[in-house]
C-alpha cells in the first residue's frame, strides 16, 4: 500500500545517562565535536525519508537547544519526562495532526547510518504497521532469577537484538501510549495491543552508547572512518 504523508522523527534526549557516569546528560556529550544528539538529528535528517524531527530534551536544556535549531524550521524542540515513554508522549504530542508514520530513534545510538531510517520507512509504506531493526545475538543468552541461578537457555535462533529507528503508523503508536503505560521500546506497548511487528535487519553501528565503553567503541569507530 502507498502512503505519502508526513514522516516525523522523535528522538528522546531527555535521559541522564546515569550508566555512562558523566555529568552531562547521555545525548549532550562530545563525540568528536559535535554531540549524540546533534549527530542523531543528522542522521534522521539525512535519510531523506524524514520531514520533521522532534527533539525531546530535559526542561533546562529546552531553551539552549531551540536556539541551536533556531534556523531549522524541520526540528521542533520539546521537554521531556521522567521515563523514555514519557518522553515519547512528549514528542509524539508535539507532532503535528498530519503526521502518517513515526520513527522513534534514541539520541544515544548516535553513529546510526541514515540509510536504516529508509529501510525501516519502506517496510512501513510496504504495509507494516510497526517496524523494528534486530539483529541475530551471537552470544548465548540465559535467563536468571534474583540471586543469578540460571533458570533457562532459550533458544538463541528465535531472538534478536532490537534497536531503534522504531517506526509506527501514527494512528497506532498513539494508541499504543493512549493509556500511558512504560515499556523499554514503544513496540513492546504495540505487541501488547495485539499488533503484529515487522523486524528488518539492524545495523551494528547503530548500537546504544549507554556504558563508557560504548562511548570509547563510538570514539574509535570515528577516529577510523
Ligand atoms: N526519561 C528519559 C529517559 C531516556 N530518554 C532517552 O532515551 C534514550 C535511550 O535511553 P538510555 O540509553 O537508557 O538513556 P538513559 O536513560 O539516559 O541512560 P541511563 O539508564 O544510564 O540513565 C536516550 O537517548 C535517552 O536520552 C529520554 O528521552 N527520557
Ligand atoms: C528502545 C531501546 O533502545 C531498544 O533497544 C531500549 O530498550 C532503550 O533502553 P532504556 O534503557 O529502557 O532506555
Amino acid at each position: 500500500m502507498q502512503r505519502a504523508g508526513r514522516v516525523v522523527a522523535l528522538i528522546p534526549a531527555a535521559g541522564m545517562g546515569t550508566r555512562l557516569g558523566l555529568p552531562v546528560p547521555k545525548a549532550f556529550v562530545m563525540l568528536r565535536e559535535r554531540t549524540l544528539l546533534q549527530r542523531s538529528v543528522s542522521a534522521a535528517l539525512a535519510s531523506g525519508v524524514v520531514d520533521q524531527v522532534v527533539v525531546i530534551v530535559p526542561a533546562d536544556l529546552a531553551a539552549q537547544i531551540d536556539a541551536e535549531y533556531a534556523d531549522r524550521p524541520e526540528v521542533t524542540v520539546t521537554v521531556g519526562g521522567a521515563e523514555r515513554s514519557d518522553s515519547v508522549r512528549a514528542g509524539l504530542a508535539a507532532s503535528g495532526p498530519d503526521t502518517e508514520l513515526v520513527l522513534v530513534h534514541d539520541a544515544a545510538r548516535a553513529l546510526t547510518p541514515p540509510a536504516l531510517f529508509a529501510d525501516v520507512v519502506h517496510a512501513l509504506r510496504d504495509g507494516a504497521r510497526a517496524v523494528i531493526p534486530g539483529l541475530p545475538v551471537a552470544d548465548t543468552l540465559k535467563r536468571v532469577d534474583t540471586a543469578e541461578t540460571v533458570l533457562a537457555t532459550p533458544d538463541r535462533s528465535e531472538l534478536r537484538a532490537v534497536g531503534t529507528p522504531q517506526g509506527f503508523t501514527a494512528e497506532l503508536l498513539r494508541h499504543a501510549h493512549s493509556g500511558g503505560g512504560d515499556a523499554t521500546d514503544d513496540a513492546g506497548l504495540v505487541e501488547a495491543l495485539g499488533v503484529p511487528v515487522q523486524v528488518v535487519p539492524g545495523d551494528p553501528l547503530a548500537f546504544k552508547i549507554t556504558t563508557p565503553f560504548d562511548l570509547r567503541m563510538a570514539r574509535l569507530l570515528l577516529d577510523e572512518s
